[in-house]
């Protein structure tokens, strides 16, 4: 799919969920506002390597720095800068939109800026496990105005009938932004040449009991 355009809202909401619902995943390209994914590049840009920390896998006690699984860099957003509120209202919108159209029953949403330097790499995974009600939706936009294919660094999604074939490969352009359900597609980020910029983001369910507080981070 490929459009050259902005859309309204919920036109791109409507594209994103008509995917999900037929395929589980969605590969949109050039169609977020451009003064949204502009001032997300300008913001990641600005911010200093010191503002990023080591990516680790797993959550909470069995979080582990693990440099032969992953190398990027993350910072997780916060409504405190504006670009960073607004690419959070956005997701709120879809977010509701998407509960709206699939009952996703989609609750909260947490993302991170990730820096991946040249020969940085993420080995193939899951997001999340089936069973575990943590991570519902992942959503990956990338933040690259000049991005040549020849860099490589793309994001290589397998089948979810077939975990060991290659379904499809995204080149991190600015302002594509790809949106799969967590618990069903392995994928992979291949070393690129140049630096790679992304926000990658999880919808998460209410998992909250009282005795637990769901999600943590
Ligand atoms: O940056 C990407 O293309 C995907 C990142 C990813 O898989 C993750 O952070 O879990
Ligand atoms: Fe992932």
């Amino acid at each position: 799919m490929n459009q050259a355009h902005s859309l309204a809202d919920e036109q791109l909401f409507a594209l994103i969920a008509d995917s999900l619902r037929s395929d589980g995943y969605s590969i949109v390209h050039g169609v977020l506002p451009s003064a949204l994914t502009a001032g997300l590049q300008q913001r990641v840009q600005s911010l200093q390597e010191q503002a990023f920390i080591q990516a680790g896998t797993g959550r909470q006690q069995e979080h582990q720095l693990d440099r032969s699984i992953r190398r990027d860099k993350i910072r997780w957003l916060s409504g405190d800068d504006p670009a960073e509120q607004s690419w959070l209202n956005y997701m709120a919108d879809l977010k509701q939109y998407l509960n709206r159209r699939l009952y996703l029953g989609l609750f909260s949403y947490e993302c991170h800026f990730a820096h991946y330097r040249p020969g940085d790499f993420y080995r193939k995974h899951m997001d999340a496990f089936r069973g575990q009600a943590n991570r519902v939706l992942t959503t990956v936009l990338y933040l690259n105005p000049t991005w040549n294919p020849d860099n490589g660094g793309e994001l290589v999604i397998y089948r979810d009938d077939d975990h060991d074939k290659e379904l499809t490969r995204v080149t991190p352009f600015s302002g594509t932004l790809v949106t799969f359900l967590s618990e069903e597609f392995p994928h992979e980020v291949l070393p690129a040449n140049g630096d790679r910029y992304s926000i990658a983001g999880w919808f998460r369910l209410n998992a909250s009991t009282a005795e637990r507080i769901d999600p943590p981070r």
